[in-house]
């Protein structure tokens, strides 16, 4: 897989009077190199229909594109792959369905489920939330920058920080050793979207250490 520095998920609720098409199209211009399509409210028919659209505007700027949750929209708008929690479809069987030619990503809260995601063959983890976060209501408590440490020594496949990662924090993310970062509210909430993107992967490329 194509690695990547700022992956952008969608979260249309933060912003409610512009599209998402339009909104994921800024972020790529910012920077953004990878995007999810992440909706838990509507219906099936719905989500497919912007998965359709979120493939076009990811295949005219050639970033990956990842369906959250549904593994039959993924194969049905052919996105380049999937992301899967731990209340998803097990990794192993969503191997079977999509095949190895398409990245599964697993999110993970512990070194447990990093190195079993590795071993199962995941293509990359999310850790986290980082921080608390008010775009996911199922969420667990933070796993803090110390959950990084961990994932940093001990696992060898590609990691992405997740959860409450805003502009003025990124710092201590990248301070952990993540150089790979996963946002929703900071970026598709923003009045500047592009901008805000920019910054991102300006911090990212930056190491500040604070003494
Ligand atoms: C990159 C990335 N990391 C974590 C998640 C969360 O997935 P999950 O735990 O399945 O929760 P939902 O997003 O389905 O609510 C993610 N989507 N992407
Ligand atoms: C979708 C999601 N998954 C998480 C996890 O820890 O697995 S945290 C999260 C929400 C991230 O949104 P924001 O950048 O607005 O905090
Ligand atoms: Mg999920």
């Amino acid at each position: 897989m194509k690695d990547f520095r700022l992956y952008v998920i969608t979260g249309e609720e933060f912003h409610p009077t512009r599209g998402v098409v339009e909104v994921m199209e800024e972020a790529i211009k910012g920077g953004a190199d990878i995007i999810q399509l992440r909706d838990k409210t509507n219906s099936k028919r719905v989500v497919l229909d912007k998965a359709r659209k979120l493939r076009e505007l990811t295949r005219k700027y050639d970033v990956p594109f990842i369906v959250n949750d549904h593994i039959d929209i993924a194969l049905a708008v052919d996105a380049d792959g999937i992301h899967l929690g731990q209340d998803d479809m097990p990794l192993h069987l969503a191997r079977d369905i999509v095949g190895k030619d398409k990245i599964i990503g697993i999110s993970t809260h512990r070194i447990q489920e990093a190195r079993e995601a590795e071993q199962g063959g995941a293509d990359y983890i999310g850790a986290g939330p980082i921080f608390p976060t008010n775009s996911k209501s199922d969420v667990v408590d933070p796993v803090t920058t110390s959950y990084l440490d961990e994932v940093v020594s001990e696992i060898s496949i590609p990691f992405v920080a997740i959860g409450g990662i805003k502009l003025h924090n990124v710092a201590d993310v990248v301070n952990s050793g993540a150089n790979r970062i996963c946002v929703i509210s900071e970026v598709v909430g923003s009045e500047d979207v592009k901008g805000t993107c920019e910054m991102f992967i300006q911090k990212i490329g930056e190491k500040v250490i604070q003494l």
